[in-house]
């Protein structure tokens, strides 16, 4: 018998418009009718031109930004979870558990060391300390942050290495579905073929990745498949004049 195999994210004439209150109410049409779907241990890399929504999308996956309409759901072997009408405190349980998300700035907290920023997503599943801080300082090892470093808050780091901070929190909890926004954008290639190597790993262990990776290079080595993203909706806004209003930022 052949087990049916089903994606772990799919969107469904999905839309995403803006309103800019700040700017008589107009409306930004971002996202017209999106499709897609995403195995689990697949990295699905979102292409396309400047503006055309791929941090939206992601920002959208992970319930920074509100769906406007249409479907985008989670597949479980139990039942699917429609993440468009969900409520803002199942939001919390999603992130801690299924889905990670790497942006392409380090949020900052003062005071609050490296190694703690990384251990934090295990420590929220309940991981005990000396477990999660053995795997924190392995992964921070790994993307070569200089071990002085460790003990440090990220706030005065260089932006390599906030962004190796940010990928070392990303991928430390092993996320069913992993969300990358430019995870490589400041590395150096050494640190670049880290990454790498975390994205394959990740997939091994059937970890599904939705990601914007502009080096072309890294694009091709971690890439299963390419979803341009004009050729996935049915009608695309020109959104190059937008400013940020929307934003409905929660808690990571
Ligand atoms: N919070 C917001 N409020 C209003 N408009 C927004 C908001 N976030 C994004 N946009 C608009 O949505 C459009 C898509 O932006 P997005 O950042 O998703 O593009 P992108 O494809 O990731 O671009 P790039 O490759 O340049 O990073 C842009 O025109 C942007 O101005």
């Amino acid at each position: 018998m052949t087990a049916i195999r089903q994606p772990f994210l799919s969107a469904s004439a999905l839309d995403k418009s803006f309103v800019l209150h700040a700017q008589s109410g107009q409306q930004l049409d971002v996202m017209r009718g999106l499709e897609l779907s995403l195995m689990p241990g697949e990295c699905l890399v979102l292409a396309g031109r400047s503006g055309i929504g791929k941090s939206t999308l992601l920002k959208m996956v992970n319930g920074n930004y509100r769906v406007s309409a249409g479907r985008l759901t989670l597949h479980f072997d139990d039942g699917e979870l429609e993440l468009s009408d969900l409520p803002a405190q199942a939001w919390h349980v999603l992130r801690r558990d299924v889905i990670g998300y790497v942006s392409q700035f380090l949020r900052v907290v003062p005071r609050v060391s490296a190694r703690q920023v990384v251990m934090e997503p295990l420590l929220s599943q309940g991981v005990a300390q000396d477990e999660a801080c053995c795997r924190a300082e392995a992964l921070l090892a790994r993307l070569n942050l200089p071990k002085r470093l460790w003990d440090l808050a990220p706030g005065t780091f260089s932006g390599g290495e906030q962004q190796r901070v940010n990928i070392a929190r990303g991928f430390i909890a092993e996320h069913p579905l992993l969300l990358l926004d430019e995870p490589t954008a400041s590395l150096d290639s050494a640190n670049r073929d880290v990454v790498v190597e975390l994205i394959q790993e990740a997939k091994a262990r059937g970890t599904a990745m939705l990601g914007i990776f502009h080096d072309e290079d890294v694009r091709e080595r971690v890439a299963d498949r390419q979803l341009p993203l004009e050729e996935h909706m049915l009608r695309a806004g020109d959104a190059s004049t937008a400013v940020n209003d929307d934003t409905q930022e929660l808690p990571r």
